[in-house]
């Protein structure tokens, strides 16, 4: 059973078709890539999987088995797309201690090791507003999996990342996806892709192709 099908999916902004036609199935413990270039429709395509965005024709499952009790929200996903969110006021530990807060799933202890995972500091006294990018895009991915949760859909994950991080964070997301968790991840790198996917794609001209 797919945790993601995607069937004939198609979207337009402004009467201009981004994509049309979209298939894509997700198995569960694979990684799954979709590479394009700037405004090629990436972000939009994984705001239809998370299904926070509607298709304008074709449809976007998940399994049921990812969805809360309403079958309405996704459940079980570690989502970050567009640029990471966070409260500008607080220390990038306050941040994540309050979104652990909202389903108490972890404790301060996971909050605080997935930092240092992550390569940032917990005790460090710094607003989030004044974080370097590499550090909020650090704040973003620690959102994302500090949770656990099985399905991780990550957008340009490695933006704003130096070279030495990359090559880390690559390793990282592979060994989770070897754990057993489920990837989406978009990238402009197809290096990105071939590092840490099982599945390449590439989405151009308002189609999503599989690469060999
Ligand atoms: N809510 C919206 N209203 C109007 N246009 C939108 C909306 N969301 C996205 N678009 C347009 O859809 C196009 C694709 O946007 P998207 O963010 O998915 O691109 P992308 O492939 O992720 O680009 P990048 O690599 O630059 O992040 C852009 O031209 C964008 O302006």
């Amino acid at each position: 059973m797919p945790v993601i099908s995607l069937r004939g999916v198609e979207k337009s902004y402004n009467r201009r078709a981004l994509f049309t036609d979209v298939d894509l199935d997700v198995a569960p413990g694979t990684a799954v890539g979709i590479q394009g270039e700037n405004g090629s429709g990436k972000s939009v395509l994984l705001k239809i999987i998370t299904q926070f965005v509607r298709p304008d024709a074709g449809t976007a499952r998940i399994d049921d088995a990812y969805l809360s009790p309403n079958r309405v929200f996704p459940q079980g996903f570690g989502v970050l797309i567009d640029r990471p969110g966070y409260i500008p006021s607080q220390t990038g530990l306050e941040n994540l201690l309050a979104l652990a807060g909202i389903r108490k799933v972890v404790d301060e202890r996971k909050v605080r090791d997935t930092m240092t995972l992550l390569g940032l500091d917990p005790g460090l006294p710094q607003k989030a507003r004044h974080y370097s990018l590499g550090m909020k895009q650090r704040l973003g991915l620690a959102q994302a999996i500090m949770e656990d949760q099985p399905v991780l859909i990550l957008d340009e994950p490695f933006n704003g990342l130096d070279e030495d991080t990359v090559v880390e964070f690559r390793q990282l997301f592979r060994t989770m996806v070897d754990d057993g968790r489920t990837l989406i991840m978009t990238s402009h790198q197809q290096d990105d892709i071939d590092a840490i996917c099982d599945h390449p794609h590439r989405l151009r001209r308002g189609r999503l192709e599989r690469n060999a």
